[in-house]
């Protein structure tokens, strides 16, 4: 029995029972190439074991580590972007109540975290800089190329703050690099400085490590049960092992966006109710994105955070383009809740709601606003979420990297490379004069006029 659940009730009006049926054999033959490893891509696929196959020494060395830098430092800083970034941050903020940085030292579990190395903007560094203070902190970076220019532009500047502060040894003792096992620039630098070191696994591209240490060091250091998490995910393995659309409700999601596309609905959003929440769409918008956007081909992943951007997006969900379709993860236990507060009087119009608890409205806003789209023309898909925790998440994410990994032989690509993401480096690279990159700076700053 799923510990998730994936619901379609309400795409009946767009998606009929014989279509889902049909989508049986496509569903099969992906399958196929996924668990014998015989698709394009399939070097990269390790992830999909990974609950059960992890590298149990390492794991324990990521508690150790976690319990270090609890008992030395009041701040982590994490530098990484992409998959070296976003799912750490989804876990942190969906594992840790809403203000965690901000709340009183004894009123959090674990350090406070801060990413950094996820854009080029120095007034963030600058700013993080300031907020850091003189608090202790340590930093984990995170890189599996070990070469991207983002986040090793941040490295330094917090290598050298750590440098200033602590002195160059002990600063080597607050640095954990998160990095590919044999090669890479972070690699070399990390073995000729003598930090403590991560792996992030041959087989397990960036999006879909959030399991592996990219993920599990800061999350363990939020102080979140990264045992628990690992069961989560363990049991939705399990859950998930069938090819039978029937038995596999990530499949079932699979096959359902696939139908949808074939009739239009090219863009996804996926909906959150918390706002706890919102980094699990920018992890799940990589995920889906690098994997099926391939060949003029896949479905755009998008997202929207209700009730907020009812207030600005929900006039074009209601009425715009008809090329939407929504997949809602709710959560149905909160974390805590609040009785509407009893007031004498009518005055601001809520006297109905006394009684009420603001989740029951936030459970009734979003049926709803599911019912709403459903007659304005958006399909509607849900998964609900038992519960705010540790288990759960674990079973979500391995939810979705199975969907798309499926879902992507479904197209027809390979799901676990991201050829495209290079052409930006290129041009980037070219205007800043890499070396190697000479004759491409010539093109570049002729079409700037520079
Ligand atoms: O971990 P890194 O090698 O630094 O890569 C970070 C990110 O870089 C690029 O954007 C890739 O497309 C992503 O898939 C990757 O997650």
């Amino acid at each position: 029995m799923a510990h998730i659940t994936f619901n379609t009730k309400n795409i009946e009006n767009f998606v009929a029972e014989h279509e889902l049926d049909e989508m049986q054999p496509l569903i099969t033959m992906a399958d196929q190439q996924l668990r014998h490893r015989s698709g394009a891509g399939a070097e990269y696929s390790d992830w999909l074991t990974l609950p059960t196959d992890y590298d149990k020494e390492e794991f324990a060395r990521i508690q150790t580590a976690a319990q270090k830098i609890q008992s030395d430092s009041k701040v982590l800083v994490v530098i990484g972007i992409g998959g070296s970034y976003l799912g750490a941050k989804m876990a942190v903020d969906f594992l840790n109540p809403m203000f965690n940085n901000e709340l009183a030292d004894d009123q959090r579990k674990g350090v406070k975290i801060y990413f950094a190395g996820n854009s080029t903007s120095a007034s963030y560094i600058n700013d993080l800089v300031r907020v850091i203070g003189d608090q202790d902190f340590s930093v984990n970076v995170i890189s599996k190329s070990g070469t991207t220019t983002e986040p090793s532009i941040a490295f330094r500047v917090f290598k050298q703050l750590l440098e200033k502060k602590y002195g160059t040894d002990e600063a080597k003792q607050r640095i954990y690099a998160t990095t590919d096992a044999n090669r890479g620039a972070l690699h070399d630098e990390a073995k000729i400085s003598g930090y403590e070191t991560f792996t992030i696994p041959d087989g397990v591209g960036g999006r879909f490590s959030v399991l592996t240490a990219v993920g599990l060091l800061p999350i363990a250091a939020s102080g979140a049960d990264i045992e628990a998490l690992m069961t989560g995910a363990r049991d939705a393995q399990e859950e998930y092992s069938d090819a039978d659309l029937k038995k596999n409700e990530a499949y079932k999601y699979a096959a359902v966006r696939r139908i949808l596309y074939d009739k239009g609905y090219t863009t996804e959003l996926l909906i959150n109710w918390e706002p706890t929440m919102q980094y699990l769409s920018e992890w799940w918008k990589q995920l889906m994105g690098e994997s099926e956007g391939k060949n003029q081909k896949g479905i755009y992943p998008s997202s929207a955070n209700f009730s907020t951007d009812l207030h600005s997006l929900g006039q074009y969900i209601q009425e715009g383009r008809r090329d939407l379709f929504e997949t809602v993860v709710k959560l149905d236990n909160p974390v805590s809740n609040i009785d509407l507060p009893h007031e004498n009087g009518n005055n601001d119009g809520l006297q109905y709601l006394e009684g009420v608890t603001i989740d029951e409205v936030n459970t009734k806003a979003s049926q709803g606003v599911t019912l709403a789209h459903v007659d304005g023309g958006v399909p509607n898909l849900a998964v609900h979420l038992p519960a705010q925790d540790e288990y759960s998440l674990g079973y979500l994410i391995y939810f979705f990297e199975i969907a798309v990994g499926a879902s992507g032989y479904t197209f027809g690509i390979n799901p676990f490379n991201q050829p495209g993401v290079e052409a930006y480096k290129t041009a980037m690279f070219a205007l800043l004069g890499k070396p190697g990159y000479e004759d491409q700076t010539k093109v570049y700053r002729a079409r700037l006029n520079q």
